[in-house]
């Protein structure tokens, strides 16, 4: 994590050791001006100054680079995370929840960066201190070290113990803090539905329940606090006063001078401040490793994997024998076979859960069959790069996606190169022009997953965006299900336009969409029941004439 700020990070122990340095000769500076009361002292005392004042340059400049170090390090975990987030398999995201993802990259890594500035720098700068003015009592007095660093020793137990019950008691409330971002995600995304449902309420006490655990949790992490830093600062004030009792008999006796009590108080004094700052900085620590773990966690998953031949351009898919399912228990596909021939349009149509989706999904290879062939032309395409097979099957999914920004930065998420002139084409063939021509054009800006737009408009827009990628293949989830009749006949001349030499497959629930299809499969149980065309099929298939009959197309 820091390897690349070797620089940065040997100018900041230079300078921490020069501060220490110039620190510890202060109280031997002080010895000797106590011992020459009374003679001419302007050498020591301009000594004296300058190392106050070049000793707190050093642990400034320190301080800057050390903290520049931390801020370029969760910098550099923040980017790893984000790349991490974006190439995970499908199979992650169904696992994760998206607002939990979300906490990892912004306030897990806040955390990690508090544990930076707030504990590790100081703690580094504070070693040296502590090291130093342990020799330089020891040189004074090694008795009355002993005492000290018995109380030290004993406060030390009790801070590791506390900072472990920390770190988990963070690990905990971030879990929740994961949990609170999930739910607020999920909630405003489906903001109208939970208003129609009058749901707010209980939305609301979920809500609460989750920010309530990071409460309990916060609430924990305070009694520790509160049991500890007393502790701490007892011990410190202890040794304070029994360092001075035992050093004012010694002084008393004549074992020691007054110069000497002063000195080793003085540096007892440099040791105890760095030293509560490094009880402090191991709990900082500890609580964030609780948000390290849990960035880890998402860190050590897997990646998509990325590896593979380029395909050849094709623009045929077989399913040969192909079989699926998303928990390696219930099949979503059963022995599927069937082939799409370059240039034809294949629809699969059939009940809702029979796998028509999921069908589609293997075709881009968010998944790959679980047992079976599927081919791209006749490559195999579990060998094929994943970013290769994209390129070839333009997919829409079924509830399209807008993302917030212009309308020019949603066309060329497709085709990053793609002229204003080439997107308005694009938005002609799906009937958008006039929609944006009179805003700000390409600039227009859409709101939150493109909550301006009506359904059936987003859905245009996403089949725009697809169009512009010009792939030979498309693969369409029920793109007209958000649809008037009207617009759904200007969908489908765009997608006969745009298709006339592609291949198009295409998800539908109205029967209405796909009477021109070259194929039309029936998908039900898991499983290829019929297939032919859509006379054929009114002809030979009953599940099909159920269909057409309740949709009044036969
Ligand atoms: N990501 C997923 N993880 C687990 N199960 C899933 C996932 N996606 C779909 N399923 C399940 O797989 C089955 C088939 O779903 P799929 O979406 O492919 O059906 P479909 O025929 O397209 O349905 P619809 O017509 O309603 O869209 C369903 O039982 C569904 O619950």
């Amino acid at each position: 994590m820091l390897g690349h700020h070797k620089a940065a990070l040997t100018g900041a122990i230079v300078f921490s050791i020069l501060g220490s340095v110039m620190g510890l000769a202060q109280p031997m500076l002080i010895n000797q001006i106590i011992e020459s009361i009374g003679q001419p002292m302007g050498t020591l005392l301009t000594l004296l100054i300058g190392l106050l004042v070049l000793s707190s340059v050093a642990s400034g400049l320190e301080w800057f680079l050390l903290t520049r170090t931390a801020e370029a390090a969760v910098f550099a975990t923040r980017r790893e995370l984000v790349s991490h987030l974006l190439r995970l398999p499908i199979m992650s995201y169904d696992k994760h929840r998206t607002g939990d993802l979300v906490t990892r990259v912004g306030s897990d890594t806040t955390l990690v960066r508090t544990a930076f500035t707030g504990g590790l720098v100081q703690a580094v700068s504070s070693v040296l201190t502590i090291v130093g003015s342990i020799a330089l009592m020891a040189i004074i007095d090694v008795m009355m070290l002993l005492v000290v660093l018995a109380v030290i020793a004993l406060t030390l137990i009790a801070v590791i113990f506390a900072s472990r019950l920390m770190q988990k008691y963070t690990k905990r409330a971030q879990e929740a803090v994961g949990e609170l971002g999930a739910g607020m995600d999920k909630s405003l995304v489906a903001v109208r539905t939970v208003r129609a449902s009058r749901a707010e309420g209980r939305v609301e006490k979920e809500l609460h329940a989750s920010a309530d655990r990071a409460y309990r949790e916060g609430v924990k992490m305070a009694k520790v606090g509160a049991l500890l830093n007393p502790v701490s600062g007892l011990a410190l004030q202890g040794s304070f006063l029994i360092v001075l009792g035992i050093g004012g008999a010694r002084v008393a006796t004549g074992d020691i001078s007054v110069a000497d009590l002063v000195s080793f108080v003085l540096y007892m004094f440099m040791a105890s401040m760095p030293l509560g700052t490094i009880f402090s900085a191991i709990t900082t620590v500890r609580q964030a490793m609780g948000a390290i773990d849990r960035i880890n966690a998402v860190m050590d998953e897997p990646l998509e994997d990325a590896t593979g031949t380029d395909a050849v351009k094709s623009s045929a898919i077989t399913f040969d024998s192909v079989s699926f399912s998303y928990d390696e228990k219930k099949p979503v596909l059963n022995d599927v076979s069937f082939t799409v021939a370059p240039g034809t349009k294949t629809a699969l149509v059939g009940p809702s859960g029979g796998g028509k989706s999921t069908a589609l999904a293997l075709m881009e290879r968010f998944y790959d069959p679980t047992s079976g062939t599927i081919y791209l032309g006749d490559q195999d395409m579990s060998t094929l790069s994943r970013e290769s097979v994209r390129s070839m099957v333009g997919y829409v999914e079924q509830e399209a996606a807008i993302l917030a920004g212009t309308v020019r930065e949603n066309l060329q998420l497709a085709n990053s190169s793609a002229t204003d002139e080439q997107c308005w084409e694009a938005l002609y063939q799906v009937n958008l022009r006039d929609r944006f021509a009179d805003a700000e054009g390409l600039d227009t800006t859409l709101g939150d997953r493109g909550v301006s737009l009506s359904g059936g408009q987003r859905q245009r827009l996403a089949l725009a965006r697809m169009l512009l990628m010009d792939s030979p293949i498309l693969v369409l989830d029920e793109p007209t299900s958000a649809v008037d009749s009207q617009n759904e006949q200007l969908i489908l001349d765009a997608i006969a336009a745009a298709g006339e030499d592609k291949t198009v497959i295409i998800v539908a629930h109205r029967l209405s969409t796909v009477t021109d299809a070259d194929q039309i499969l029936v998908i039900d149980e898991h499983q290829i029941q019929d297939r032919g065309t859509h006379e054929e099929l009114l002809e030979s298939s009953k599940l099909y004439q159920e269909l057409a009959s309740r949709q009044l197309l036969a």
